[in-house]
């Protein structure tokens, strides 16, 4: 095994009714890189960061993040429970539809990791609190929410929503965010503006990123290397890399070599899907002697 960052070595993922997420899935990811997973709908992108965030276990192969295995094939503890020495590591998440409790100020919802992630945790009610609510606001101010740190979030819209809910999950600066599909409810200008404010959140702290998304635009936009799926049970078809100079903006997106990647990608997905509808049904077994009836 390599010295990867995230690892996941011949991974098989079965869900408990018997669906095979995954099958044979390895993927390598360094520290600090920007990665993102694309592919047909249900190909398992969604379960693969469910596996590295410890919240699965894989039914064969590793998984291993920072370090630490996450989850072993065939054991019975706790994920993690038999893991090395290695600290854990510090996750941020962010999904499609955040969640906000709505008795909580946004602030208040973008702190929550520090309430919970150590080794924060034992200075939240100390003198540090003060400090952390300045850390959310700065947070906040970043991505366009001055002033919106004492509203309660039914008082936002979706966009301004999700863009807490990136504060939320960089706040306790994660060595590694998992997105899944956190800009898809998004209309197109809000997506693409919080593309820019992701872009220029990852240069200034530089985490690990893996961003699960059926935006192929985004996901070149974003992402330094792109990882294409079979469909299910998914692995790792292609890995792309994409060169393109950073910062990238929104005029850079219109480049013919962007929309050439762009075009390549859902070509690929598309005769992966293809493949995948190609997949010979086992025919029935004729009764008797049909087939030497038929050959007579
Ligand atoms: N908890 C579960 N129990 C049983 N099957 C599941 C469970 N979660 C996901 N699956 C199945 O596993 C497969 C992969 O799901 P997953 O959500 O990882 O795919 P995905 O690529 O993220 O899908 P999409 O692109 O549509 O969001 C799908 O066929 C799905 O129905």
């Amino acid at each position: 095994m390599g010295n990867a960052f995230i690892q996941l070595s011949d991974v098989m993922l079965r869900y408990g009714g018997g669906t095979i997420a995954l099958d044979h899935t390895t993927l390598d990811i360094e520290k600090g890189d920007f990665v993102a997973l694309v592919g047909p709908s249900g190909c398992g992108k969604s379960t693969i960061l469910k596996l590295v965030a410890g919240l699965l276990r894989p039914s064969a192969g590793a998984v291993i993040a920072g370090g630490r295995e996450v989850g072993a094939a065939g054991t019975l503890a706790p994920a993690g429970a038999h893991a090395s020495a290695a600290p854990r590591l510090r996750i941020g998440l962010a999904f499609q539809n955040p969640t906000m409790l709505p008795w909580l100020t946004i602030r208040e919802n973008v702190m929550i990791p520090l309430k919970i992630v150590e080794p924060f945790r034992q200075h939240y009610r100390s003198k540090k609190r003060g400090e952390y609510a300045e850390r959310a606001d700065a947070l906040l101010a970043q991505v366009g929410l001055k002033g919106f740190g004492d509203k309660r979030p039914w008082q936002l819209s979706g966009g301004m929503l999700q863009r807490a809910s990136l504060c939320r999950a960089l706040v306790h600066e994660p060595e590694l965010l998992l997105l899944d599909e956190p800009f898809g409810a998004l209309d197109q200008f809000t997506r693409e503006e919080l593309w820019d404010i992701m872009q220029t959140l990852w240069i200034a702290k530089r985490p690990t990123v893996l961003l699960v998304t059926h935006d192929l635009r985004e996901s070149a936009y974003l992402a330094n290397r792109i990882c294409v799926m079979s469909a299910r049970p998914g692995r790792i078809l292609e890995t792309r890399d994409v060169g393109f100079a950073r910062p990238r903006t929104l005029e850079s997106s219109y480049a013919p070599e962007f929309a050439a990647l762009v075009q390549q990608l859902r070509m690929r997905i598309a005769q992966a899907r293809r493949e995948s509808d190609a997949v010979p049904v086992p025919m029935p077994v004729p009764p008797g002697n049909v087939l030497e009836e038929v050959a007579a």
